[in-house]
């Protein structure tokens, strides 16, 4: 587990490792710089470098980074950009430093060519607002040319929250970043933009140990920031996240899961999502789908059960006592993959939700329907999600999982694509307060929340953005809900598993081959070794 933090609680630590450790600024840009100088050296083995500087602490970094390159023998001149009198007391003092050594300070419209190596310490977690004039002729300028570029903690332009860009930014080789990960470096574009990153010691300290082992944001007195930072899970927190086995487990006390999947002709959902759960440890799956599926989903998994569905679900049918009956015999459910959304999948949908008191997780059409018709998510207490005025704790009465993508996401928010893309994190942490569901957002990045504590997916690979990938996520969270994870863990857990399976999937078959049922072909080889 790593965090990834905000440029404010990147602040805060800073703060606190002066003011609490009485950690001197000086002495924590000299150790960046040191990084910096140190990376540049071992990556590009340059004998000219011109670095860029801006008049925040950032250009500092660059300022001391130009002088100790110099002391080991490297040309190193500096192209400030900036006003002298906007300068941060640190960067001023390094200015000084640099000068003293006999370093050069072009002027701002010097030639950019010439150089072995291009230090870009324009603006790096301070970055407040859209980069223009000047400062965008340069980066722009910087980005035509052939030169290799390391960026100082930031590539200059891309936001340290949102990982955007504000106007235009820096195309970075590599990027060195001091102690923890921000989140613009991870969250796309920012996440390519960075190109390599490298992550250096430097002494700053985390101020408040909380149960993810950070937290840097208390008090800030921002409403937006009453949670934990973000984190990300790594392969190595696997195991002790995977439900238990025991080596007197039997089926039918390893989870039962049915999924609800496959209108008339989407056999392939269900079949998806019913592999990928067996996959993932389910005891047993039952596949609830469409009459004219049986053959198909019988054929292709045959170790799931098959319940075709009920033509007529009106109260006292038969087709509703049938419905009853597997949800009394199942440990929790998956809807909504292939489902459909036609007046036959809404009232299935309905009536699962009404009667089915287990953990569930919400997929593809089901999070269609419950975006035209909120009401069907018992009781009927869902906020307008538009507005922000609704009080924080509206819970669903069913503990939910949803797994949309930032299309789904649209339709249940009523928000922009655009928006969603923009500001993942927020847009899915304000979802899940509203409405008392953990919300999947799914993406090249995938947001986990339940709220307050958020994950942030960075595994996985471009291999997976191939139709039915995410009916094998969906299978997934539902056999780790059906063994017994609370929501929130089913979804983190699972969202991991799958981006795993998805890696080892592209390094035997490359990116572009894989398919979305090498994903479950796959889960053996994350899965076999883990004891227990
Ligand atoms: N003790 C510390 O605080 C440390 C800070 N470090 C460095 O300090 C950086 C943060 O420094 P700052 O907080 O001074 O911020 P930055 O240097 O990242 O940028 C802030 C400066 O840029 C200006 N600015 C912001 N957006 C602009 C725009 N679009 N167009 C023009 N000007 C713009 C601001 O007015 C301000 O002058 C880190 O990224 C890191 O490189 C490191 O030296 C490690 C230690
Ligand atoms: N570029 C990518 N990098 C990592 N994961 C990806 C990428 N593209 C897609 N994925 C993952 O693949 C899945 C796609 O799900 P979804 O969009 O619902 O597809 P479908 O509806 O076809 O099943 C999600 O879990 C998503 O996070
Ligand atoms: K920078």
């Amino acid at each position: 587990m790593k965090v990834l933090l905000n440029s404010s609680e990147m602040k805060a630590c800073d703060v606190s490792t002066m003011m609490q450790y009485g950690i001197p600024s000086a002495v924590l840009m000299e150790r960046a710089a040191l990084a910096v100088r140190d990376a540049a050296v071992e990556h590009f083995h340059p004998e000219t470098v011109l670095v860029l500087c801006g008049s925040g602490n950032n250009g500092g970094d660059g300022f001391a980074a130009a002088r100790l390159l110099m002391d080991q023998g490297i040309r190193a001149d500096v192209l400030f950009l900036g006003t002298h009198a906007r300068m941060t007391e640190q960067c001023q003092l390094e200015e000084e430093l640099f000068r003293r050594s006999g370093g050069q300070v072009l002027p701002d419209d010097a030639r950019l060519s010439g150089y072995d190596l291009i230090i870009d310490a324009l603006f790096g977690i301070g970055l407040s607002r859209e980069v223009l004039g000047r400062y965008a002729d340069l980066i722009n300028a910087v980005n035509r040319s052939d030169t290799p570029v390391l960026s100082v903690d930031m590539p200059s332009g891309v936001s340290a929250d949102s990982g955007q860009v504000l106007g235009t930014a820096i195309r970075a080789d590599l990027t060195v970043t001091f102690q923890f990960e921000k989140l613009g470096q991870k969250l796309f574009p920012g996440a390519e933009l960075c190109g390599r990153l490298l992550t250096f010691d430097v002494g700053i300290r985390n101020p408040i140990p909380s149960h993810t082992g950070f937290s840097a944001a208390s008090g800030s007195g921002n409403p937006d920031q009453e949670h934990s930072p973000v984190y990300t899970l790594e392969e190595k927190d696997l195991p002790a996240l995977l439900p238990r086995r025991h080596a007197d487990d039997h089926k039918g006390n390893c989870g039962k899961l049915l999924i609800i999947s496959g209108n008339t002709g989407m056999a392939g959902a269900a079949i998806l999502a019913a592999r990928s759960a067996l996959r993932s440890g389910a005891g047993m799956v039952c596949v609830l789908s469409h009459p004219d599926n049986r053959l198909a989903i019988q054929t292709a998994v045959p170790e799931a059960l098959f319940a075709p569905w009920p033509a007529d679900l009106s109260p006292d049918s038969d087709g509703r006592k049938l419905l009853a009956r597997w949800l009394f015999w199942c440990d929790a459910a998956a809807a909504g993959p292939g489902l459909g959304t036609d007046a036959f999948s809404l009232s299935l949908l309905t009536v699962f939700l009404k009667n089915f008191k287990g953990h569930v997780v919400l997929d593809a059409d089901a999070l269609n329907l419950l975006a035209e018709h909120p009401e069907i998510l018992p009781p009927e207490r869902l906020p307008d999600p538009v507005s922000d005025s609704a009080p924080e704790t509206e819970f669903c009465g069913v503990s939910a999982v949803i797994t949309p993508h930032p299309g789904e996401m649209s339709r249940l928010t009523h928000s922009p694509i655009d928006v969603i893309l923009a500001g993942p994190i927020r847009v899915a942490r304000s979802y899940s307060r509203k409405t008392g569901l953990t919300v999947v957002l799914k993406g090249a990045r995938t947001v986990v929340t339940d709220g307050t504590d958020t994950m942030l997916n960075t595994l996985g690979n471009e291999g997976m953005a191939t139709a039915g990938s995410g009916d094998s996520l969906t299978g997934i969270i539902g056999a780790l809900l059906a063994q017994g994870l609370a929501p929130f863990d089913a979804a983190q857990t699972g969202v991991l598993l799958h981006a795993m399976a998805g890696d080892r999937a592209a390094a035997v078959l490359g990116t572009r081959s894989m398919k979305a049922g090498d994903l479950a072909d796959f889960l053996p080889e994350v899965l076999k070794d883990i004891r227990f």
